[in-house]
C-alpha cells in the first residue's frame, strides 16, 4: 500500500498540522507529525474542558473499533518544555488512505497550557523510533512500525515547505517531488531518533568543512545548529545579536541575510535566506528571530522544519539493523 497525506503550516510554519482519521465512524482530528517523538496522542473527550480550547477531540465512546488498552499509562515532555499525558485506547488509525486497525491512540487527560492555547493542533503523531515510546508498562507501536510490512516500501517521506502546504508520504518515493539524487546518510538510532551526520556548512561563498551529529525533526520548527554555525551567520548580519530577553539570536527586520547551505552525503542543501528571516520577535516588529538557533547543551544539532523545508526527505526504515535517511534537493 502507499498512503498521501497533506502537511499545512500553522503562523510562521511554527508546525505543520495533517488530517488523521480514527475510529469508526471515522472522527478527523489534524496532528502534529513527529519524527522527534514517538507517541501518536489526541485530545479526546478525557481531557479537561478547561484545558480543550476549539481543538478536536477524539471520543472512543463514539467508535465501534475502539478498546481500552487497560492499566497503561503514557506522559511525554517535548523539547520546547510542552508536555501531555493520560491512558491509551486501540483503535483505526487512517492517514492519506493507508489504515492499522489496532494503533494505540493515547488519550489526553491532561495537556500543558501551549498546547491547550494552540486551537488547530488536536494532537501528535510520532514518527521516531518506538523504543521511545512512553506508555507504560507496555511500551507501544508507532503508526509507521505498525503498517511497514504493509508499504510498497518501509519509508516515509517528507516534503515541507515554506507557507504553504506540503506532503507526508507513506511507503514510496515520489519521483516528481525532488530534483538531482537523493543521497543516503546512515542513521544511529540508538537514542531512538533518526540521527545522521552532516558534513559541512557555508555562508555566502564561504564553505567549511564541519562534521556535526544532527535529528531530522519535523516537529521542531527551528534549526538547532552548533554554536560555531551561528557565531560564524549572525556576524554576517548589521545589528544581529543574542537576546536573552527574547530567547535567541534577533537581527533587524530589514537586514539583508545570508542563505545558509548544509552539506548532508553528497547533497548540498540551501536554507533561503527568506527561511532564516524567521517571525517578528517583538510589538514594534523591528526585531526579527532567526530560524537558525544555537543547540548549545543539546549534545546534538536539530533540523526542524527551517532546515527540512528546503529539503525533499526520506525517512528509510530500510532493513531493520540499517535504517537510513535520504536527502534531495526540490
Ligand atoms: O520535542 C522534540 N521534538 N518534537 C516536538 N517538539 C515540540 C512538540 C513536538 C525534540 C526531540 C528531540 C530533541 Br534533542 C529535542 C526536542
Amino acid at each position: 500500500t502507499r498512503g498521501s497525506a497533506e502537511a499545512v503550516p500553522e503562523k510562521d510554519d511554527i508546525q505543520y498540522l495533517t488530517p488523521v482519521k480514527i475510529g469508526t465512524p471515522p472522527q478527523t482530528l489534524n496532528l502534529d507529525f513527529d519524527s522527534g517523538s514517538s507517541d501518536l496522542w489526541v485530545f479526546s473527550s478525557e481531557t479537561p474542558s478547561r484545558q480543550v480550547n476549539g481543538q478536536a477531540q477524539y471520543d472512543p465512546t463514539k467508535s465501534s473499533t475502539s478498546s481500552k488498552v487497560d492499566g497503561q499509562t503514557w506522559s511525554i515532555s517535548y523539547g520546547d518544555g510542552s508536555a501531555s499525558s493520560g491512558v491509551v485506547f486501540k483503535d483505526n488509525v487512517d492517514v492519506g488512505g493507508v489504515s492499522f486497525p489496532a494503533q494505540a491512540v493515547e488519550v489526553a487527560q491532561k495537556v500543558s497550557s501551549s498546547f491547550s492555547s494552540d486551537e488547530n493542533n488536536d494532537g501528535l503523531l510520532g514518527l521516531a523510533f518506538s523504543k521511545i515510546n512512553t506508555v507504560k508498562p507496555n511500551k507501544q507501536i508507532t503508526f509507521f512500525d505498525n503498517i511497514m510490512s504493509n508499504l510498497e516500501k518501509p519509508v516515509w517521506t517528507s516534503d515541507l515547505k515554506n507557507d504553504a502546504p506540503g506532503t507526508y508520504n507513506f511507503g514510496y518515493i515520489d519521483e516528481d517531488a525532488y530534483t538531482g539524487e537523493i543521497s543516503y546518510v546512515p542513521v544511529d538510532n540508538s537514542q531512538g531518533f533518526w540521527s545522521f551526520e552532516a558534513s559541512g556548512y557555508s555562508i555566502g561563498n564561504k564553505s567549511v568543512p564541519l562534521k556535526f551529529q544532527g535529528i531530522a525533526d519535523t516537529g521542531t520548527s527551528l534549526a538547532m545548529l552548533p554554536q560555531e554555525i551561528n557565531t560564524a551567520y549572525y556576524s554576517q548580519i548589521q545589528g544581529a545579536t543574542m537576546s536573552y530577553s527574547l530567547g535567541g539570536y534577533v537581527f533587524p527586520c530589514d537586514a539583508k541575510i545570508p542563505d545558509f547551505t548544509y552539506k548532508v552525503g553528497d547533497v548540498s542543501i540551501t536554507i533561503p535566506a527568506s527561511f532564516i528571516n524567521y517571525a517578528e520577535a517583538d510589538e514594534e516588529g523591528k526585531k526579527c528571530f532567526g530560524g537558525i538557533q544555537p543547540d548549545t547543551d543539546i549534545g546534538f544539532s536539530i533540523f526542524g522544519d527551517v532546515a527540512l523545508k528546503a529539503a525533499f526527505v526520506v525517512f528509510d526504515a530500510g532493513t531493520e539493523s540499517s535504517p537510513r535517511l535520504g536527502w534531495a534537493n526540490k
